[in-house]
């Protein structure tokens, strides 16, 4: 019989305990932790994202702040923007909503955030921290996945471990951060011929391929716990994953849905990433070390 992970649960679990980190960042400091959350344009599925993130931190003690501009403004005026947050001492976190339009330059954005305030993760120098094991943040969604592997009890060490999707924001850091946890992976993407010959052998299979129903029950091993990432808004509204959840439900030990799965998580590790800052921010302070960590200027 299949358990089905409740990743609202989780997350809200998750949440007193925020609470509490969050109160006493206060306490020392005097002032709550803080973030930043930029919004370009009027992607609606972006606002309803970003309205999200904001009522959670409410929920957590996070004093947020939403900046919100037209999909024409100019590259250098959203750098300005993110250098002016840089040299806030009152923000912890920053994070720019993506997808960005296209005349953004999303590498020079992605940069110019201070690395100590990436609660993203998305900053080339902790991107490179997941290969070399010196991360300051981990991106929310593979860190959600991993921390509901982890709240279920689910072994990572030694297990096989597929991942269906090779983003950037997803497929490629949950590659790696179960590799640094002792799983065997494989990534398969768009090109991957015969998906199910490697998605058969997975005790564990990702899917955060962006495609409804590209997993069914045949290509799934009994037993396997399966974790899809997906969010694809049908044309009658509804939400649904990569993965076909009844079907590959009769094959599965375990199974997240979609929503109510990974999405929750994501937030909540947001919340996580920002308190974090906020804690290594004061602990800098008291301990009045410079920051251990270089930052990068485009020359
Ligand atoms: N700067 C970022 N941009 C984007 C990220 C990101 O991590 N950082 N990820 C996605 C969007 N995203 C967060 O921003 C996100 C998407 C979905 C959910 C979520 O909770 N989904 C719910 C369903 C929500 C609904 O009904 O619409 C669920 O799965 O239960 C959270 C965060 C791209 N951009």
């Amino acid at each position: 019989m299949v358990k089905v992970i409740d990743g609202r649960r989780l997350a809200e679990g998750l949440r007193p305990n925020l609470l509490r980190r969050g109160q006493a960042v206060a306490e020392r400091r005097g002032a709550p932790p803080g973030l930043a959350v930029i919004l370009v344009g009027n992607d609606p599925a972006s606002a309803v994202y970003v309205r999200n993130k904001i009522r959670a931190c409410e929920a957590v003690g996070i004093r947020s702040a939403c900046l919100r501009f037209p999909e024409s403004i100019g590259n250098a005026d959203l750098l300005e923007t993110i250098a002016n947050l840089n040299a806030d001492p009152g923000i912890d976190g920053i994070l720019v909503q993506l997808p960005l339009p296209a005349h953004i330059r999303l590498d020079q954005v992605l940069e110019a955030i201070s690395v100590q305030k990436d609660v993203d993760g998305f900053h080339l120098y902790n991107v490179g921290g997941l290969v070399t094991g010196n991360t300051i943040f981990s991106p929310c969604t593979p860190y959600g996945v991993v921390k509901l592997l982890e709240s279920e009890n689910i072994p990572i060490e030694g297990q096989n471990v597929v991942v269906v999707g090779a983003s950037n924001i997803v497929g490629k850091p949950m590659a790696l951060m179960l590799m640094a946890r002792g799983a065997t992976v494989a990534i398969c993407h768009a090109k991957t011929r015969d998906l199910a010959q490697f998605t058969i052998l997975a005790d564990i299979l990702v899917v955060a391929a962006g495609v409804p129903n590209l997993i069914i029950g045949q290509m799934v091993k009994t037993g396997a716990v399966v974790i899809d990432v997906g969010i694809n808004r049908l044309a009658d509204g509804c939400i649904t994953g990569d993965v076909d959840f009844n079907g590959v439900s009769a094959k599965a030990s375990r199974i997240t849905p979609v929503p109510g799965g990974v999405g929750p998580m994501t937030v909540t590790m947001l919340l996580e990433n920002t308190i974090a800052s906020a804690e290594r921010a004061l602990a800098h302070q008291q301990s009045h070390a410079a920051p251990d960590i270089p930052q990068f200027q485009r020359a």
